[in-house]
Protein backbone atom coordinates (compact mmCIF):
# COMPACT_ATOMS: atom_id res chain seq x y z
CA UNK A 1 0.00 0.00 0.00
CA UNK A 2 2.69 2.61 0.69
CA UNK A 3 3.95 1.61 -2.98
CA UNK A 4 0.61 2.63 -3.85
CA UNK A 5 0.82 5.41 -2.30
CA UNK A 6 4.30 6.29 -3.04
CA UNK A 7 3.55 6.13 -6.76
CA UNK A 8 0.22 8.38 -6.49
CA UNK A 9 2.26 10.69 -4.71
CA UNK A 10 4.86 10.16 -7.37
CA UNK A 11 2.54 10.93 -10.36
CA UNK A 12 1.43 13.85 -8.88
CA UNK A 13 4.61 15.49 -9.02
CA UNK A 14 4.08 18.48 -11.22
CA UNK A 15 5.19 18.43 -14.06
CA UNK A 16 8.29 21.03 -13.83
CA UNK A 17 9.50 19.27 -10.91
CA UNK A 18 8.89 15.62 -13.39
CA UNK A 19 11.27 17.53 -15.55
CA UNK A 20 13.79 18.35 -13.57
CA UNK A 21 14.03 14.60 -11.67
CA UNK A 22 14.17 13.62 -15.71
CA UNK A 23 16.61 16.37 -15.89
CA UNK A 24 18.94 15.01 -12.91
CA UNK A 25 17.74 11.36 -13.20
CA UNK A 26 21.03 10.45 -12.28
CA UNK A 27 19.63 9.90 -8.71
CA UNK A 28 19.69 6.04 -9.31
CA UNK A 29 21.66 3.40 -7.70
CA UNK A 30 23.82 3.27 -10.72
CA UNK A 31 24.62 7.29 -11.06
CA UNK A 32 25.66 6.32 -6.94
CA UNK A 33 27.83 3.46 -7.74
CA UNK A 34 29.39 5.28 -10.31
CA UNK A 35 30.03 8.10 -8.23
CA UNK A 36 31.02 6.29 -5.78
CA UNK A 37 34.24 5.25 -8.35
CA UNK A 38 34.92 8.39 -8.75
CA UNK A 39 33.12 9.27 -12.49
CA UNK A 40 30.88 11.97 -11.68
CA UNK A 41 31.02 14.74 -13.88
CA UNK A 42 27.33 15.91 -13.71
CA UNK A 43 27.27 19.61 -13.29
CA UNK A 44 28.20 21.61 -10.68
CA UNK A 45 25.34 23.37 -8.75
CA UNK A 46 26.94 24.69 -5.66
CA UNK A 47 30.58 26.09 -5.49
CA UNK A 48 32.33 27.53 -2.62
CA UNK A 49 35.63 28.73 -2.28
CA UNK A 50 37.71 29.98 0.51
CA UNK A 51 34.61 30.22 2.86
CA UNK A 52 34.90 32.22 5.83
CA UNK A 53 32.44 32.90 8.44
CA UNK A 54 34.21 34.69 11.74
CA UNK A 55 31.61 36.46 14.47
CA UNK A 56 33.16 38.71 16.25
CA UNK A 57 33.65 39.69 19.79
CA UNK A 58 33.25 43.09 20.90
CA UNK A 59 34.09 44.42 24.53
CA UNK A 60 33.95 47.80 26.38
CA UNK A 61 31.69 50.68 25.57
CA UNK A 62 32.26 51.42 22.34
CA UNK A 63 32.06 47.82 21.44
CA UNK A 64 35.51 47.59 19.96
CA UNK A 65 36.17 44.09 18.32
CA UNK A 66 39.00 42.01 20.67
CA UNK A 67 38.78 38.58 18.72
CA UNK A 68 36.34 36.24 16.79
CA UNK A 69 34.69 33.12 16.98
CA UNK A 70 36.56 31.45 13.53
CA UNK A 71 33.16 29.04 13.26
CA UNK A 72 34.30 28.23 9.55
CA UNK A 73 37.41 29.18 8.10
CA UNK A 74 38.46 28.80 4.78
CA UNK A 75 36.78 25.94 3.15
CA UNK A 76 36.34 24.74 -0.45
CA UNK A 77 34.10 22.12 -1.62
CA UNK A 78 31.42 21.28 -4.69
CA UNK A 79 28.07 20.01 -4.52
CA UNK A 80 26.98 18.39 -8.03
CA UNK A 81 23.45 18.17 -9.29
CA UNK A 82 21.44 15.30 -7.92
CA UNK A 83 24.23 14.11 -5.20
CA UNK A 84 24.00 14.10 -1.21
CA UNK A 85 26.89 15.84 0.07
CA UNK A 86 26.86 14.74 4.00
CA UNK A 87 29.38 16.91 6.61
CA UNK A 88 30.11 15.57 9.94
CA UNK A 89 32.32 16.85 12.55
CA UNK A 90 31.94 16.81 16.45
CA UNK A 91 29.84 19.67 18.47
CA UNK A 92 31.21 23.29 17.61
CA UNK A 93 33.17 22.51 14.31
CA UNK A 94 31.07 25.12 11.82
CA UNK A 95 28.48 22.48 10.35
CA UNK A 96 25.61 24.41 11.19
CA UNK A 97 27.30 28.29 10.28
CA UNK A 98 28.75 26.78 6.98
CA UNK A 99 24.69 25.81 6.42
CA UNK A 100 23.25 29.08 7.46
CA UNK A 101 26.13 30.57 5.48
CA UNK A 102 25.72 28.78 2.14
CA UNK A 103 21.74 29.15 2.17
CA UNK A 104 22.64 32.98 2.79
CA UNK A 105 20.70 33.04 5.80
CA UNK A 106 24.04 34.80 7.24
CA UNK A 107 26.88 37.02 5.19
CA UNK A 108 30.23 35.18 4.97
CA UNK A 109 33.14 37.04 5.98
CA UNK A 110 35.00 35.82 3.24
CA UNK A 111 35.41 33.47 0.33
CA UNK A 112 32.89 32.62 -2.47
CA UNK A 113 29.64 30.78 -2.98
CA UNK A 114 28.32 30.39 -6.23
CA UNK A 115 24.98 28.51 -7.18
CA UNK A 116 24.45 27.73 -10.75
CA UNK A 117 27.66 29.79 -11.92
CA UNK A 118 26.23 32.95 -10.19
CA UNK A 119 28.27 34.35 -7.54
CA UNK A 120 25.74 35.10 -4.77
CA UNK A 121 28.41 35.89 -2.30
CA UNK A 122 27.26 39.29 -1.86
CA UNK A 123 23.57 39.49 -3.44
CA UNK A 124 21.39 42.15 -1.57
CA UNK A 125 18.13 40.76 0.48
CA UNK A 126 15.98 41.71 -2.37
CA UNK A 127 18.05 40.23 -5.31
CA UNK A 128 18.27 36.84 -2.81
CA UNK A 129 14.50 36.36 -3.00
CA UNK A 130 14.20 34.50 -6.07
CA UNK A 131 16.98 32.28 -4.73
CA UNK A 132 15.23 31.39 -1.20
CA UNK A 133 13.03 28.89 -3.73
CA UNK A 134 16.31 27.20 -5.39
CA UNK A 135 17.86 26.81 -1.60
CA UNK A 136 15.62 25.65 1.05
CA UNK A 137 16.60 24.40 4.78
CA UNK A 138 15.06 21.80 6.61
CA UNK A 139 15.88 22.43 10.50
CA UNK A 140 16.96 19.87 12.96
CA UNK A 141 13.81 20.78 15.65
CA UNK A 142 10.62 19.49 14.35
CA UNK A 143 9.28 20.83 17.77
CA UNK A 144 10.71 24.20 17.67
CA UNK A 145 10.62 25.25 14.19
CA UNK A 146 6.95 24.94 13.50
CA UNK A 147 4.98 28.17 15.22
CA UNK A 148 2.25 25.83 17.36
CA UNK A 149 -0.74 28.64 16.67
CA UNK A 150 -0.82 28.02 12.74
CA UNK A 151 -2.20 25.20 11.17
CA UNK A 152 -0.08 22.37 9.19
CA UNK A 153 -2.10 24.10 6.11
CA UNK A 154 -0.74 27.89 6.59
CA UNK A 155 2.86 26.54 7.46
CA UNK A 156 3.51 24.88 4.29
CA UNK A 157 1.98 27.42 2.06
CA UNK A 158 3.88 30.19 3.96
CA UNK A 159 6.74 30.27 1.22
CA UNK A 160 3.64 30.52 -1.44
CA UNK A 161 2.64 33.48 0.67
CA UNK A 162 6.04 34.66 0.99
CA UNK A 163 7.15 34.50 -2.30
CA UNK A 164 3.63 35.65 -4.27
CA UNK A 165 3.39 32.33 -6.01
CA UNK A 166 0.03 30.96 -6.89
CA UNK A 167 0.42 27.14 -7.57
CA UNK A 168 -1.49 25.58 -10.45
CA UNK A 169 -4.82 24.52 -8.89
CA UNK A 170 -4.64 26.62 -5.79
CA UNK A 171 -2.28 26.85 -2.92
CA UNK A 172 -5.07 24.46 -0.59
CA UNK A 173 -4.80 21.82 -3.32
CA UNK A 174 -0.48 21.87 -3.87
CA UNK A 175 -0.05 21.71 0.03
CA UNK A 176 -2.55 18.65 0.30
CA UNK A 177 -0.33 17.58 -2.58
CA UNK A 178 2.77 17.88 -0.59
CA UNK A 179 1.59 16.44 2.63
CA UNK A 180 0.58 13.15 0.72
CA UNK A 181 4.42 13.52 -0.90
CA UNK A 182 5.96 13.47 2.09
CA UNK A 183 3.43 10.79 3.84
CA UNK A 184 1.17 12.48 5.79
CA UNK A 185 -2.73 12.56 5.12
CA UNK A 186 -4.24 15.63 2.78
CA UNK A 187 -6.74 15.91 5.56
CA UNK A 188 -4.17 16.98 8.57
CA UNK A 189 -4.51 20.22 6.37
CA UNK A 190 -6.46 22.14 9.36
CA UNK A 191 -4.57 20.34 12.66
CA UNK A 192 -2.19 22.00 14.67
CA UNK A 193 1.67 20.79 15.28
CA UNK A 194 0.88 19.48 18.88
CA UNK A 195 -1.23 17.33 17.31
CA UNK A 196 1.99 15.42 15.38
CA UNK A 197 4.22 13.34 16.75
CA UNK A 198 8.27 14.11 16.08
CA UNK A 199 8.59 12.17 13.27
CA UNK A 200 4.84 13.69 11.67
CA UNK A 201 6.58 17.26 12.32
CA UNK A 202 9.96 16.93 10.59
CA UNK A 203 7.55 15.55 7.72
CA UNK A 204 5.76 18.57 7.98
CA UNK A 205 9.29 20.46 7.62
CA UNK A 206 10.04 18.77 4.31
CA UNK A 207 6.80 19.66 3.11
CA UNK A 208 7.56 23.71 3.62
CA UNK A 209 10.84 23.11 2.37
CA UNK A 210 9.98 21.33 -0.62
CA UNK A 211 6.95 23.38 -1.28
CA UNK A 212 8.72 26.09 -4.23
CA UNK A 213 10.37 23.24 -5.49
CA UNK A 214 14.14 23.68 -4.72
CA UNK A 215 17.25 22.73 -6.42
CA UNK A 216 19.08 22.30 -3.14
CA UNK A 217 17.83 20.93 0.38
CA UNK A 218 20.34 22.10 3.00
CA UNK A 219 19.31 20.16 6.29
CA UNK A 220 20.80 20.28 9.02
CA UNK A 221 20.50 17.48 11.63
CA UNK A 222 17.01 16.50 10.14
CA UNK A 223 16.66 13.40 12.32
CA UNK A 224 18.80 14.16 15.53
CA UNK A 225 15.76 15.23 17.46
CA UNK A 226 14.04 11.87 16.47
CA UNK A 227 13.92 8.59 17.87
CA UNK A 228 15.83 6.06 16.79
CA UNK A 229 13.27 3.87 14.43
CA UNK A 230 11.83 7.08 13.22
CA UNK A 231 15.06 8.50 11.93
CA UNK A 232 15.21 5.79 9.56
CA UNK A 233 12.21 6.86 8.39
CA UNK A 234 12.65 10.01 7.84
CA UNK A 235 15.96 9.32 6.46
CA UNK A 236 14.14 7.10 3.53
CA UNK A 237 12.15 9.44 2.85
CA UNK A 238 14.39 12.07 1.87
CA UNK A 239 16.13 9.72 -0.12
CA UNK A 240 12.82 8.87 -2.19
CA UNK A 241 12.04 12.33 -2.51
CA UNK A 242 15.26 12.62 -4.04
CA UNK A 243 14.60 10.07 -6.50
CA UNK A 244 11.27 11.62 -7.44
CA UNK A 245 11.95 15.26 -7.79
CA UNK A 246 15.90 15.23 -8.29
CA UNK A 247 16.66 16.97 -5.05
CA UNK A 248 20.55 17.61 -4.21
CA UNK A 249 21.13 17.39 -0.83
CA UNK A 250 23.47 19.15 2.25
CA UNK A 251 22.76 17.13 5.05
CA UNK A 252 24.80 18.20 8.34
CA UNK A 253 25.02 15.44 10.94
CA UNK A 254 27.23 15.05 13.86
CA UNK A 255 26.59 11.69 13.42
CA UNK A 256 28.59 9.20 10.99
CA UNK A 257 25.80 6.45 11.04
CA UNK A 258 23.35 8.59 9.85
CA UNK A 259 25.30 10.41 6.84
CA UNK A 260 26.79 6.50 5.52
CA UNK A 261 23.65 5.28 4.01
CA UNK A 262 22.54 8.67 2.51
CA UNK A 263 25.74 10.47 1.31
CA UNK A 264 27.08 10.15 -1.91
CA UNK A 265 30.22 11.67 -0.40
CA UNK A 266 31.32 13.12 2.94
CA UNK A 267 33.24 16.24 4.16
CA UNK A 268 34.56 15.91 7.59
CA UNK A 269 35.18 19.18 9.27
CA UNK A 270 37.30 20.28 12.33
CA UNK A 271 37.65 23.58 13.84
CA UNK A 272 36.31 25.11 10.92
CA UNK A 273 38.13 23.57 8.01
CA UNK A 274 37.55 20.63 5.81
CA UNK A 275 39.79 18.06 6.93
CA UNK A 276 38.69 15.57 4.35
CA UNK A 277 36.32 15.50 1.40
CA UNK A 278 35.57 11.68 -0.11
CA UNK A 279 33.04 9.24 -1.46
CA UNK A 280 31.54 7.62 0.88
CA UNK A 281 33.37 4.35 -0.17
CA UNK A 282 36.63 5.39 0.17
CA UNK A 283 35.99 7.37 3.47
CA UNK A 284 34.55 4.44 4.90
CA UNK A 285 37.30 1.58 4.04
CA UNK A 286 40.18 3.59 4.04
CA UNK A 287 40.41 7.03 5.84
CA UNK A 288 43.27 9.62 5.41
CA UNK A 289 42.80 11.65 7.96
CA UNK A 290 43.60 10.48 11.52
CA UNK A 291 40.42 12.90 12.82
CA UNK A 292 38.09 10.08 10.50
CA UNK A 293 39.44 7.51 11.28
CA UNK A 294 38.83 8.02 14.82
CA UNK A 295 35.11 9.44 14.20
CA UNK A 296 35.14 6.28 12.42
CA UNK A 297 36.29 3.79 14.95
CA UNK A 298 33.34 4.76 17.23
CA UNK A 299 30.54 4.21 14.54
CA UNK A 300 29.42 0.85 15.56
CA UNK A 301 28.75 -1.43 12.74
CA UNK A 302 25.83 -2.75 11.76
CA UNK A 303 27.52 -6.22 10.89
CA UNK A 304 26.48 -9.10 12.93
CA UNK A 305 28.91 -11.21 11.66
CA UNK A 306 31.34 -9.04 13.70
CA UNK A 307 29.50 -9.90 16.75
CA UNK A 308 32.37 -12.09 18.72
CA UNK A 309 35.39 -10.47 16.67
CA UNK A 310 37.96 -7.74 18.42
CA UNK A 311 37.27 -4.05 17.27
CA UNK A 312 39.88 -1.17 18.29
CA UNK A 313 38.50 2.31 19.03
CA UNK A 314 40.31 5.44 19.18
CA UNK A 315 39.24 7.68 21.83
CA UNK A 316 40.45 11.03 21.66
CA UNK A 317 41.73 12.49 24.41
CA UNK A 318 41.95 16.44 24.43
CA UNK A 319 39.19 18.70 24.12
CA UNK A 320 38.00 20.30 21.10
CA UNK A 321 40.72 23.66 21.37
CA UNK A 322 38.36 27.08 21.23
CA UNK A 323 37.44 28.48 17.58
CA UNK A 324 38.48 31.52 19.04
CA UNK A 325 42.63 30.89 18.96
CA UNK A 326 42.64 27.74 16.96
CA UNK A 327 46.18 25.61 17.01
CA UNK A 328 48.66 26.91 14.79
CA UNK A 329 49.83 24.94 11.63
CA UNK A 330 47.10 21.21 11.22
CA UNK A 331 44.45 22.38 14.22
CA UNK A 332 43.96 18.49 15.20
CA UNK A 333 48.16 18.43 15.96
CA UNK A 334 46.91 18.98 19.52
CA UNK A 335 44.50 15.84 19.60
CA UNK A 336 46.86 13.70 16.74
CA UNK A 337 48.65 10.19 17.65
CA UNK A 338 50.91 11.41 14.51
CA UNK A 339 51.63 14.82 14.89
CA UNK A 340 55.19 15.95 14.13
CA UNK A 341 56.79 19.68 14.08
CA UNK A 342 55.27 20.02 10.96
CA UNK A 343 51.87 19.43 11.94
CA UNK A 344 52.57 22.24 14.72
CA UNK A 345 54.17 24.90 12.14
CA UNK A 346 52.72 24.23 8.79
CA UNK A 347 49.13 24.22 7.49
CA UNK A 348 48.43 21.01 5.44
CA UNK A 349 46.44 22.04 2.13
CA UNK A 350 43.62 19.92 1.31
CA UNK A 351 45.35 17.50 -1.17
CA UNK A 352 43.60 14.81 -3.50
CA UNK A 353 45.75 12.11 -2.86
CA UNK A 354 43.59 9.35 -4.17
CA UNK A 355 40.65 9.78 -6.96
CA UNK A 356 37.48 11.32 -5.60
CA UNK A 357 39.79 11.48 -2.03
CA UNK A 358 40.92 14.96 -0.68
CA UNK A 359 42.94 14.91 2.59
CA UNK A 360 44.54 17.95 4.78
CA UNK A 361 47.42 16.24 6.79
CA UNK A 362 51.15 15.92 6.68
CA UNK A 363 51.15 12.33 7.94
CA UNK A 364 48.22 10.77 6.09
CA UNK A 365 46.73 7.52 7.38
CA UNK A 366 46.00 4.72 4.00
CA UNK A 367 48.51 7.33 1.62
CA UNK A 368 51.81 8.41 1.13
CA UNK A 369 53.40 10.60 4.12
CA UNK A 370 53.32 14.13 2.96
CA UNK A 371 56.18 14.92 5.44
CA UNK A 372 58.56 11.48 5.55
CA UNK A 373 61.30 13.12 7.17
CA UNK A 374 59.50 14.61 9.95
CA UNK A 375 59.65 11.57 11.94
CA UNK A 376 59.67 12.67 15.50
CA UNK A 377 56.28 12.79 17.48
CA UNK A 378 55.86 15.72 19.61
CA UNK A 379 55.20 14.71 23.12
CA UNK A 380 51.55 15.30 22.96
CA UNK A 381 51.32 13.30 20.37
CA UNK A 382 52.27 10.33 22.34
CA UNK A 383 49.48 10.45 24.84
CA UNK A 384 46.63 12.01 22.18
CA UNK A 385 44.94 8.99 22.11
CA UNK A 386 43.92 5.76 24.23
CA UNK A 387 43.18 2.47 22.07
CA UNK A 388 40.32 0.26 23.32
CA UNK A 389 40.22 -2.92 22.12
CA UNK A 390 36.83 -4.39 22.91
CA UNK A 391 35.17 -7.28 21.53
CA UNK A 392 31.96 -6.85 19.43
CA UNK A 393 29.30 -8.42 21.95
CA UNK A 394 25.82 -7.79 21.21
CA UNK A 395 25.70 -5.50 24.22
CA UNK A 396 28.82 -3.57 22.71
CA UNK A 397 26.67 -3.04 19.38
CA UNK A 398 23.91 -1.81 20.83
CA UNK A 399 23.66 1.17 18.71
CA UNK A 400 24.56 -1.24 15.37
CA UNK A 401 21.45 -3.62 16.89
CA UNK A 402 19.27 -0.38 17.01
CA UNK A 403 20.23 0.44 13.93
CA UNK A 404 19.64 -2.60 12.02
CA UNK A 405 16.28 -2.93 14.12
CA UNK A 406 15.39 0.83 12.70
CA UNK A 407 16.25 -0.28 9.20
CA UNK A 408 14.48 -3.51 9.66
CA UNK A 409 11.28 -1.54 11.02
CA UNK A 410 11.57 1.13 8.47
CA UNK A 411 11.41 -1.72 5.64
CA UNK A 412 8.76 -3.69 6.80
CA UNK A 413 6.81 -0.30 7.67
CA UNK A 414 7.57 0.66 3.95
CA UNK A 415 6.05 -2.85 2.53
CA UNK A 416 3.03 -2.79 5.20
CA UNK A 417 2.55 0.85 4.27
CA UNK A 418 4.92 3.44 5.76
CA UNK A 419 3.46 6.33 5.97
CA UNK A 420 0.30 5.63 6.62
CA UNK A 421 1.29 3.06 9.46
CA UNK A 422 3.32 5.69 10.86
CA UNK A 423 1.12 8.02 10.71
CA UNK A 424 -1.60 5.92 12.58
CA UNK A 425 1.03 5.20 15.17
CA UNK A 426 1.51 8.58 15.73
CA UNK A 427 -1.25 9.98 15.37
CA UNK A 428 -2.83 7.80 18.44
CA UNK A 429 0.38 8.98 20.24
CA UNK A 430 -0.16 12.53 19.64
CA UNK A 431 -3.67 12.14 20.45
CA UNK A 432 -2.70 10.69 23.80
CA UNK A 433 -0.54 13.22 24.77
CA UNK A 434 -2.09 15.96 22.61
CA UNK A 435 -3.66 17.72 25.51
CA UNK A 436 -0.38 18.10 27.63
CA UNK A 437 1.58 18.76 24.56
CA UNK A 438 -1.65 21.33 23.67
CA UNK A 439 -0.88 23.53 26.94
CA UNK A 440 2.75 23.62 26.65
CA UNK A 441 2.87 25.00 22.91
CA UNK A 442 -0.17 27.68 23.92
CA UNK A 443 2.27 28.46 26.94
CA UNK A 444 5.16 28.63 24.78
CA UNK A 445 3.16 30.73 22.12
CA UNK A 446 1.67 32.89 25.00
CA UNK A 447 4.59 33.55 27.04
CA UNK A 448 7.17 34.66 24.09
CA UNK A 449 8.86 32.76 21.52
CA UNK A 450 8.21 29.05 21.29
CA UNK A 451 11.12 26.64 21.20
CA UNK A 452 12.31 27.48 18.27
CA UNK A 453 15.18 26.35 15.92
CA UNK A 454 16.51 29.93 16.11
CA UNK A 455 16.61 29.96 19.89
CA UNK A 456 20.17 28.82 19.87
CA UNK A 457 20.85 31.53 17.88
CA UNK A 458 19.01 34.13 19.40
CA UNK A 459 21.55 33.74 22.41
CA UNK A 460 24.06 34.89 20.51
CA UNK A 461 25.18 37.46 19.40
CA UNK A 462 24.52 38.80 15.67
CA UNK A 463 21.13 37.29 16.41
CA UNK A 464 18.79 39.72 15.46
CA UNK A 465 20.03 40.22 12.19
CA UNK A 466 20.33 36.48 11.80
CA UNK A 467 16.38 36.42 12.41
CA UNK A 468 15.62 38.96 10.05
CA UNK A 469 18.02 37.26 6.96
CA UNK A 470 15.80 34.41 8.43
CA UNK A 471 12.53 36.07 8.14
CA UNK A 472 13.03 37.06 4.68
CA UNK A 473 14.33 33.19 3.87
CA UNK A 474 10.84 32.04 4.73
CA UNK A 475 12.57 30.06 7.91
CA UNK A 476 10.32 29.23 10.69
CA UNK A 477 11.13 32.26 12.92
CA UNK A 478 9.81 34.54 9.80
CA UNK A 479 6.51 32.72 10.88
CA UNK A 480 6.77 32.64 14.18
CA UNK A 481 7.47 36.45 14.46
CA UNK A 482 4.43 37.16 12.64
CA UNK A 483 2.19 35.60 14.13
CA UNK A 484 3.79 36.78 18.02
CA UNK A 485 3.70 40.26 16.28
CA UNK A 486 7.44 40.46 16.58
N1 LIG B 1 25.85 33.82 16.05
C1 LIG B 1 26.97 33.40 16.63
N2 LIG B 1 27.75 34.23 17.34
C2 LIG B 1 28.90 33.83 17.91
N3 LIG B 1 29.39 32.59 17.82
C3 LIG B 1 28.66 31.70 17.12
C4 LIG B 1 27.42 32.05 16.49
N4 LIG B 1 26.94 30.96 15.86
C5 LIG B 1 27.82 29.97 16.10
N5 LIG B 1 28.85 30.41 16.85
C6 LIG B 1 30.03 29.65 17.29
O1 LIG B 1 30.63 29.11 16.12
C7 LIG B 1 31.13 27.82 16.39
C8 LIG B 1 30.52 26.86 15.41
O2 LIG B 1 29.14 26.72 15.73
P1 LIG B 1 28.14 25.81 14.88
O3 LIG B 1 26.80 25.86 15.51
O4 LIG B 1 28.25 26.18 13.45
O5 LIG B 1 28.80 24.38 15.09
P2 LIG B 1 28.20 22.94 14.80
O6 LIG B 1 29.31 22.12 14.28
O7 LIG B 1 26.99 23.06 13.95
O8 LIG B 1 27.81 22.45 16.25
P3 LIG B 1 26.45 21.81 16.74
O9 LIG B 1 26.38 20.47 16.11
O10 LIG B 1 26.63 21.77 18.23
O11 LIG B 1 25.37 22.76 16.30
C9 LIG B 1 30.80 27.51 17.84
O12 LIG B 1 31.93 27.79 18.63
C10 LIG B 1 29.67 28.45 18.15
O13 LIG B 1 29.65 28.79 19.51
Amino acid sequence: MSETKKTDAADAVVPQQAAAAEDRADVTPEGRADRAKGSDDREVLLRVQGLQKHFPIRKGVLQRQVAAVKAVDGIDFEVRKGETLGVVGESGCGKSTMGRVITRLQDPTGGTIEFEGKDITSLSAGKLRPLRRDIQMIFQDPYGSLNPRHTIGSIVSAPFRLQGVEPEGGVKKEVQRLLELVGLSPEHYNRYPHEFSGGQRQRIGIARALALKPKLVVADEPVSALDVSIQAQVVNLMDDLQSELGLTYVIIAHDLSVVRHVSDRIAVMYLGKIVELADRTSLYEAPMHPYTKALMSAVPVPDPKRRGTKSERILLRGDVPSPISPPSGCRFHTRCWKATEICKTAEPPLLELKPGQQVACHHPENAEDQAPQDTVLLSVAKAAVELVTSEETPAETEGSAEVEEAEAEAAAVAEADAPEAEVEAEVEDAEASGEAEADESEAAAEGDEPEASGEAEAAKPEASAEAETAAEADEPEADRQKSTGK
